[in-house]
C-alpha cells in the first residue's frame, strides 16, 4: 500500500477505483466495502484507493463536539493496510476543504488528482459544501466526467447491521467483547509507557502506565479488562485497570497493566494492547490487602478467560 499525504500528491499508473469515507474501526461493514473495493480493482485492471480524512471533519467543523475516535490516524492506517489496498489517500480535512462545492470535489480531487474511473459508495453518502450532494448527484457527475458509480445499497448495509457509533457507544459501555465482534478483530490502545506513582510494585503487582497521546482517541469505560500485547516480538496477555485508583487516593485517570509471566523494565516502550474482556468495575476497597485481594481474583479469571479462548 503507498500512502500519499494528500489527494494533490497521489500518482499511480493506472485508472483508479476509489472509495471515500472516515473509516473508523474499520470494521465489518468497512471491511465488506474495502473487499469489493478491491474485487472491482482486480477485474477492471485499476488500481483500489480509499480516500480518508483526518482530522476528523467534525474536529475541524465543530471542534466543541469533542469527538472520539475508535481509532487514532496511525492506527487507522494499519488497520486499512491489513486490507490489501493499493492506495491510502490521507487527505487533510481544513475549513478551505470543507468549502469546495460538490462539482469541484467530484473534478478537482476524484477525477483529475485520484484519477477516478468508478466509485464505490454508500446510498446515503453526502459530499461536497454543507453535505449538500448525495448519491444521485454523483451519478450525475459520472456522466459528465466518464466514471461509473457503484452504489452499496440500504439493505446491504443494514445486513452488516454495525455502524462506527454503534462500536464506540458499546466501547463506552464497557462491552469490548461486543465491540470486537463488530470490529472483526480487537480494540486497541496504543502508547508510550510513562512512570507512575511507584505504587504497583509494592502491591506486588507492577503496573506499565500508558500514555495515549491522542486526545481524540476514545477510552474504553473504567473497569478491569483482561488484555493482549506483543512485548519484544513476543505474545503476552495480562490485566488493565482504567480509572482513577480510589484505593489509593488517586484523582487523575490512568491506564495501568500488569502483564503475566513478564519482569521487565518497560519505560518508555511503545506499545499496544489489545482489550479483550471487561472483567468488572473499578471499586473503592477497605484497604489496600483488600485491592491486593481482588487483583488476585482478577488474575486467576483472566488466566482461565485466556486458557478458554486463546490457548
Ligand atoms: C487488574 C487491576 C485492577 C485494579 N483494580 C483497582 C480497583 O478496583 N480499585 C483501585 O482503586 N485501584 C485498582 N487498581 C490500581 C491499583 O490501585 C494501583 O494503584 C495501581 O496498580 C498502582 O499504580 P502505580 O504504581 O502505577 O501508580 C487496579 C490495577 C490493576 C492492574
Ligand atoms: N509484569 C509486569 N507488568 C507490568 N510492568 C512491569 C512488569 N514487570 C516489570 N514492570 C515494570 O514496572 C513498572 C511499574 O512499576 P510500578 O511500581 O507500578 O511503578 P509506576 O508507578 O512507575 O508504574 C512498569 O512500568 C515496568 O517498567
Amino acid at each position: 500500500m503507498k500512502e500519499h499525504k494528500g489527494a494533490n500528491s497521489f500518482t499511480s499508473d493506472r485508472q483508479t477505483v476509489v472509495t471515500i469515507g472516515t473509516f473508523d474501526g474499520v470494521h465489518a461493514g468497512h471491511r465488506k466495502i474495502i473487499e469489493r473495493l478491491v474485487n472491482s480493482a482486480n477485474a477492471n485492471n485499476l488500481d483500489s484507493v480509499v480516500l480518508t480524512f483526518f482530522p476528523h471533519p467534525r474536529m475541524v467543523l465543530q471542534k466543541e463536539s469533542g469527538i472520539q475516535l475508535i481509532n487514532t490516524i496511525d492506527e487507522r492506517k494499519q488497520l486499512l493496510e491489513e486490507t490489501g489496498i493499493d492506495h491510502l489517500v490521507v487527505h487533510p480535512f481544513t475549513h478551505q476543504f470543507s468549502r469546495l462545492t460538490a462539482m469541484e470535489f467530484v473534478r478537482d480531487i476524484l477525477v483529475n488528482k485520484l484519477r477516478a474511473k468508478k466509485i464505490i459508495i454508500g446510498y446515503d453518502h453526502r459530499f461536497g459544501r454543507n453535505r449538500t450532494a448525495d448519491i444521485s448527484d454523483l451519478k450525475s457527475f459520472g456522466e459528465e466526467f466518464g466514471f461509473d458509480v457503484e452504489e452499496i445499497s440500504q439493505q446491504e448495509v443494514e445486513e452488516v447491521a454495525v455502524s462506527s457509533t454503534k462500536i464506540r457507544n458499546a466501547l463506552l459501555e464497557g462491552r469490548v467483547e461486543r465491540a470486537n465482534m463488530y470490529l472483526q478483530h480487537p480494540f486497541t490502545l496504543t502508547g508510550t509507557i510513562v512512570k507512575g506513582r511507584g505504587i504497583g510494585k509494592d502491591l506486588g503487582f507492577p503496573t506499565a502506565n500508558l500514555e495515549v497521546r491522542e486526545e481524540y482517541k476514545l477510552i474504553p469505560k473504567n473497569g478491569v479488562y483482561v488484555i493482549r500485547s506483543v512485548i519484544d516480538g513476543k505474545m503476552v496477555y495480562g490485566m488493565m485497570n482504567i480509572g482513577t485508583n480510589p484505593t489509593v487516593g488517586g484523582k487523575e485517570k490512568t491506564i495501568e497493566s500488569f502483564f503475566f509471566d513478564v519482569d521487565k523494565n518497560l519505560y518508555g516502550k511503545q506499545l499496544q494492547i489489545e482489550l479483550l474482556v471487561r472483567i468488572r468495575d473499578e471499586k473503592k476497597f477497605a484497604s489496600v490487602n483488600d485491592l491486593k485481594l481482588a487483583m488476585k481474583q482478577d488474575q486467576a479469571f483472566s488466566m482461565q478467560y485466556i486458557k478458554d479462548n486463546y490457548a
